[in-house]
């Protein structure tokens, strides 16, 4: 399935609206920006469908032209084939200094769960991985394009069907989704590749950062064979690496990735990252809409009265 971008009149508002507004509106979900939001497609007053407002923590409208018109009841007719929050793509990529394990969490998720997955290091350039065999570390202009190439077989691999347990989607048929293994080191890179995916207006992205002290990707460094890896690359791992800010006490400092979460796994088995990885993952796929609302452009409080009168 190819998502469609939505597109025309994204308003958006931070605020709740006031208890008393009333619309027509039709509630749905989508995704912003790789975030589950509750959307409504607001249509004209008159329409019998009036909806209390009351209770809404958020708001995002979708379309300012009146339903009837015929442009907007093509895309809205588009829109809610992807309505169902089951039904958006879902990209997770497992990201992290080397040896931290994302290729067994990853492998781990795509067999569990039937979606497919993306092993960022064979989209390497050759230069890239030569460059690593020897001992050098990458540099930001090294990473660029070789990020870009992970967002796009991302998208790519997310639009695929896929057949994951009844446990995850019960009746539903399952979201397309994709497991990616990118190292992501930087908050960045990480921006990069929120930026490199314009489908991600409707889709889910999410990061599992996983992280580790030096000490025991040394020692992971050393058991693991036939990798282009070496212990000497360890440290300029660790030194990249910016582990994301997850904390709820800075829910609203600039610096938070939200869309991020980070595991430890010093003193972690492999199971036990495997467990939480695929509990976390199964909590987001099974997730419905959440109410939170992102900042973003959008006319706020104004345009929303103005569509209301
Ligand atoms: N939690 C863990 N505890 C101990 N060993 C682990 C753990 N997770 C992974 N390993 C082992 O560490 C090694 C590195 O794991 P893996 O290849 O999955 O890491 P990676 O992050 O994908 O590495 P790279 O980015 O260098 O390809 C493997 O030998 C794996 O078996
Ligand atoms: O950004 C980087 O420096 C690289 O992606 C590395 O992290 C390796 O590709 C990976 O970890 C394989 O060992």
């Amino acid at each position: 399935m190819r998502v469609p971008r939505i597109i025309h009149g994204w308003i958006h508002r931070s605020k709740p609206p006031p208890n008393d507004f009333r619309c027509n509106i039709v509630r749905g979900c989508a995704a912003r920006r790789g975030q589950l939001v509750d959307c409504f497609l607001l249509t004209e007053k008159k329409n019998k469908n009036l909806v209390s407002c009351d209770g809404i923590n958020s708001i995002i409208i979708l379309f300012k032209y009146q339903f009837w018109h015929p442009k907007a009841l093509f895309q809205s007719l588009h829109w809610f084939a992807i309505m169902d929050p089951h039904q958006l793509p879902h990209i997770f990529i497992i990201a992290g200094p080397s040896a931290t394990g994302k290729s067994t969490v990853a492998r781990a998720i795509a067999e569990s769960f039937g979606i497919s997955m993306v092993e960022g290091d064979d989209l390497h350039p050759q230069e890239n991985i030569d460059k690593m065999s020897e001992g050098h570390p990458l540099t930001d202009e090294d990473r660029w394009d070789w990020l870009k190439a992970v967002a796009s077989v991302s998208v790519e691999r997310a639009s695929l069907p896929t057949s994951p347990p009844s446990e995850l989607c019960g009746e539903h048929p399952g979201s397309p989704a994709c497991i990616t293994t990118c190292s992501a080191l930087k908050r960045k890179y990480r921006n990069l590749l929120r930026s490199q995916l314009p489908e991600l207006e409707t889709a889910v992205l999410r990061f599992l950062f996983l992280t580790a002290s030096e000490e025991e990707l040394l020692r992971r460094i050393e058991e693991r064979d036939n990798h282009f890896m070496k212990k000497g690359m360890v440290r300029s791992q660790i030194v990249t690496a910016e582990v994301p800010n997850t904390s709820e006490q800075d829910e609203n400092c600039e610096d938070v990735e939200k869309d991020c979460t980070v595991i430890w796994t010093d003193n972690l088995s492999q199971d036990e990252v495997v467990e939480q990885a695929l509990e976390i993952v199964k909590q987001l796929m099974l997730s419905s809409t959440s109410n939170e609302c992102l900042d973003g452009e959008g006319a706020g409080d104004e345009a929303f009265a103005e569509d209301e009168n």
